[in-house]
């Protein structure tokens, strides 16, 4: 297909972490309004360090990255420097994740965290015309403790807020550690969601649809090594958030050429294309897209699949996803 379609192919991102989309220029310039020191001598010498080997390899220099934010001004900044991006992509949509916890733990207060990003996204709505959601998530590495405290802090919020993720280190800190969590999430009216079977088993993709009743799995490529699981997730179309870049610079596979995407689309399952964390994996929305073309083969009809999917799988009424899919499938004039 012509690579350059993708671009006009309306898209709605569900699979986006705010923290991630912190370009090195922004970190530097941040670092300089708030008096901060950084590890790096240039933003070449950050994009150099971007070599990563697994999860947490990634997850060790995102959160030190983080440490630039500090005030609501810096929050909405990032946030807006992402939606131009989306504009620049065609995303229409967007349902973004902030992990509460990354800034909390060190003594900047929600409210600061979520008033700068929530009035960006206000902005985009009228000066854009992109849609969007908020998504916290919880740090599964830390205790179900640290997850119900942060919870409690965040109800006063809810109206700003449609549902809890669950992010982080995944191997060895399984879905069921947060039941409790994600029982007093779903309550108070949030939508559950959770990675799972990105790095681990699909054993945790049970859990987070048994004991989380997530109604959307982020990443979850590891599903199609249990064929019950397909099955199941097919049957249901429960949309997989997958995150194809994300998932070779993670090493989950070795390139984009090896990538389960496709397959899992033409199996039927309900994937959908996201940056994940784009301002360290090389690239947003529609480089994700033209990866899928370039190294994998993508036809017009997959791509137009895939874009129809991102409407589907996401928390627009169901007038707008419709609309937005007969676009995305070519039958609205898209
Ligand atoms: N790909 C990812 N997996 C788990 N936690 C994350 N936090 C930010 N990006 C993540
Ligand atoms: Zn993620």
């Amino acid at each position: 297909m012509d690579v350059k379609m993708n671009g006009n192919l309306p898209k709605a991102e569900l699979h986006l972490h705010i923290e991630g989309t912190l370009e090195p220029e922004l970190m530097f310039a941040l670092a300089e309004r708030n008096g901060i020191k950084l590890p790096y001598k240039d933003t070449e010498a950050i994009r150099a360090a971007y070599q990563f080997t697994n999860l947490q390899s990634f997850l060790d220099i995102y959160y030190a990255g983080a440490g630039v934010l500090q005030t609501s001004r810096d929050f909405y900044d990032l946030t807006w420097a992402y939606l131009e991006r989306c504009k620049a992509d065609n995303v229409v949509h967007t349902e973004i994740f902030f992990d509460p916890q990354t800034h909390t733990e060190r003594g900047i207060d929600f409210e600061t965290v979520l008033e700068g990003i929530d009035g960006a996204l206000s902005d985009a709505k009228e000066k854009l015309g992109i849609t969007s959601h908020i998504i916290m998530s919880f740090l599964r590495h830390l205790s179900e403790e640290s997850a119900m405290e942060t919870l409690e802090m965040a109800l006063p919020y809810k109206d700003r807020m449609i549902g809890v993720g669950l992010d982080s280190s995944e191997a060895g800190f399984p879905p069921e550690m947060f039941e409790r969590v994600f029982a007093k999430a779903r309550k108070a009216g949030f939508i559950p969601m959770a990675h799972a079977g990105e790095e681990g088993p699909p054993e945790y993709i049970h859990q987070a649809l048994e004991l989380l009743k997530v109604v959307r799995i982020d990443h979850g490529v590891r599903a199609i090594e249990d064929p019950k699981l397909m099955e199941r997730l097919i049957a249901e179309r429960m949309p997989l958030t997958v995150c194809p870049l994300s998932n070779v610079k993670l090493k989950v596979f070795e390139t984009l050429a090896d990538h389960n995407i496709l397959d899992m689309l033409d199996q039927g399952a309900c994937v959908t294309v996201n940056s994940d964390d784009p301002a360290y994996f090389g690239g947003y929305m529609n480089a994700n897209f033209e990866g899928l073309v370039n190294e994998l083969g993508m036809t017009e009809t997959q791509a137009r699949r895939l874009a129809a999917n991102s409407f589907e799988a996401s928390f627009l009424p169901e007038a707008e996803k419709k609309a937005w899919m007969a676009k995305a499938l070519g039958n609205g004039g898209a």
